[in-house]
């Protein structure tokens, strides 16, 4: 279920490629180019792991969420997406294409 969310949310994140960065924080970050989008992933990263060692499980959750929402943007903008990401950890695992394959129609 996760992953279909995550799966559609890279779509909203897609198509909002050349939206009004008004409108839209999503397009906003495009409009501002990888670099600001880089930062702000490593600011989520920092706050992620700042609230990690406060121990404050509420706050990790909502840093975590921010962390992958930017991670994906990224993702977008260097024209990638979680299945390339999927790809090259289920590489690492060994499992072949046609394991993937098979992986991906399961779930
Ligand atoms: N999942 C998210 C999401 N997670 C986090 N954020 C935003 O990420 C930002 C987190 O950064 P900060 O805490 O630093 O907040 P900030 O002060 O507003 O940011 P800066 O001014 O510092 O750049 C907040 O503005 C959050 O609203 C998100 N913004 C959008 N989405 C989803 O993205 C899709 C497109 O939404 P729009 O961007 O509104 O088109 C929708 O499905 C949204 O639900």
């Amino acid at each position: 279920m996760a992953e279909d969310f995550l799966t559609s949310l890279e779509t909203v994140i897609r198509d909002r490629r050349g939206a009004d960065p008004s409108t839209s924080y999503t397009a906003s970050l495009f409009a501002k180019g990888r670099a600001k989008i880089a930062q702000k992933l490593g600011e989520e990263a920092v706050e992620t792991v700042i609230a990690a060692l406060d121990g404050d499980a509420k706050a990790l959750t909502g840093e975590a969420a921010d962390l992958v929402f930017h991670l994906l943007v990224l993702l977008a903008d260097a024209g990638l997406s979680l299945d390339d990401v999927r790809a090259e950890m289920m590489r690492r695992e060994g499992v072949s294409g046609i394991d993937e394959k098979a992986a991906r129609q399961s779930q």
